[in-house]
């Protein structure tokens, strides 16, 4: 199929563009370059230097027959969005509406989103299914849903059918070492703790170590970017084949908490590198464990690469191999 990849110069959309070639699909990526890295994107893919909400996408779209589309493209950290919203609702929620409107006018048929568990926010219950209570506690994870909102609605009044991926944490890098996470600033964990272990960061902070869980730090479901990336090949081949529109979470179902990450990075690494306490981070829930069983059942989706000495191990591969990330910083 030929695919336009929103963000696919992104860690998730990267990752999934060399699914999609492996696969034998020839994805087109579309990329403003506000946060992604031309040299993520692999020689001999078309790569368009342009923003999802570009007045002329619908033309693009149908010039390049355009069968389906990725979207990865957005803004997405839970910190800045509760600082900034308005770069949010405008890129994520408006951005989003130019992308799927464009698609609707070309006649674009399939569309697989990246959604993320932010949409749930503090859960009843772990883990966490596709039918829980859909209470996001941050600015990012409701324009999550409302992007989740209006394509149910140009699924069920348009026909355009989707599948909706809500990721859990995403981490690791592809087993080659070629390409990985470069955000600048850097807010996830595991990036993070391999920068203290290659002494680029003094030490790595806690964010807290009195919430109800067995060590009182938070637990967080990763899941390797390279199982995300078969996930969305399986998901747009679905579609292909007449699935009907779905929701589906995407995790392990294990659970990891803040310490016991730490600790297995510096088995991971062999270095024994500096840890502090700090407070709780503002809006951080407690434990977040995903259900994947639905995506499991219908679609046969099964990660093959996320225990969580293999998504270090690849993680710091990457790192190791580009200490700069992409070096492509001004
Ligand atoms: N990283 C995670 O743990 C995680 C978890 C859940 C969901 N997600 C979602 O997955 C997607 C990819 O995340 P990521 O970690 O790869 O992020 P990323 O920042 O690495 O990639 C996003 C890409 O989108 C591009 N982009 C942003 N706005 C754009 C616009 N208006 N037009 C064109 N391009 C634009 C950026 O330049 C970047 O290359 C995002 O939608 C994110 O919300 C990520
Ligand atoms: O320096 C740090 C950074 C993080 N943490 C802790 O590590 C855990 C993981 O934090 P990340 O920032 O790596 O990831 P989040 O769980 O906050 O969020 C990620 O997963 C969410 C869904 O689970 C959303 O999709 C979001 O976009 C994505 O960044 C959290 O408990 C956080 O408090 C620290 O202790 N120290």
């Amino acid at each position: 199929m030929k695919l336009l990849v929103t963000g696919g110069a992104g860690y998730i959309g990267s990752h999934t563009v060399k699914a999609l070639l492996a696969a034998g699909h020839e994805p087109v990526v579309l990329d403003n370059l506000s946060r992604g890295h031309v040299a993520a994107v692999p020689a001999g893919v078309t790569f368009i230097n342009k923003d999802i909400a570009d007045p002329n996408l619908a033309e693009l779209l149908r010039e390049e027959q355009i069968e389906g589309i990725m979207h990865f493209a957005a803004h997405s950290q839970v910190g800045e969005s509760m600082v900034n919203p308005a770069i949010y609702y405008e890129n994520n929620v408006v951005g989003s509406f130019r992308l799927i409107e464009a698609a609707r006018q070309a006649g674009v048929r399939y569309f697989v989103f990246s959604s993320t568990a932010a949409v749930y926010g503090e859960p009843d219950e772990v883990p966490i299914k596709e039918t829980a209570d859909l209470h996001p506690t941050n600015v990012y994870g409701r324009t999550k849903l409302m992007i989740e909102h209006m394509l149910r609605d140009y699924s069920s009044i348009y026909g355009m059918r989707y599948v909706a991926l809500r990721y859990f944490n995403a981490a690791g890098a592809d087993h080659s070492g070629c390409i990985g996470e470069d955000h600048t600033p850097e807010t996830h964990l595991i990036p993070l703790v391999l920068q203290a272990a290659q002494g680029k960061r003094e030490s790595i902070t806690v964010f807290g170590t009195d919430y109800p869980t067995a060590d009182g730090t938070c637990i967080r479901d990763y899941i390797h970017v390279s199982d995300l990336a078969s996930a969305h090949v399986l998901a747009m081949e679905y579609l292909c084949d007449g699935g009907e529109s779905q929701v589906f979470n995407l995790g392990t179902g294990n659970g990891f908490s803040v310490k016991e990450i730490i600790d297995a990075a510096k088995k991971v690494t062999g270095i024994d590198f500096n840890v502090t306490i700090g407070e709780r981070r503002a809006g951080d829930p407690a434990k977040l464990i995903a259900s994947s069983d639905k995506i499991k059942d219908m679609l046969g989706w099964k990660p093959v690469a996320s225990e969580v000495e293999q998504v270090l191990a690849d993680a710091w591969r990457w790192h190791e191999a580009h200490p700069n990330g992409y070096d492509d910083k001004d």
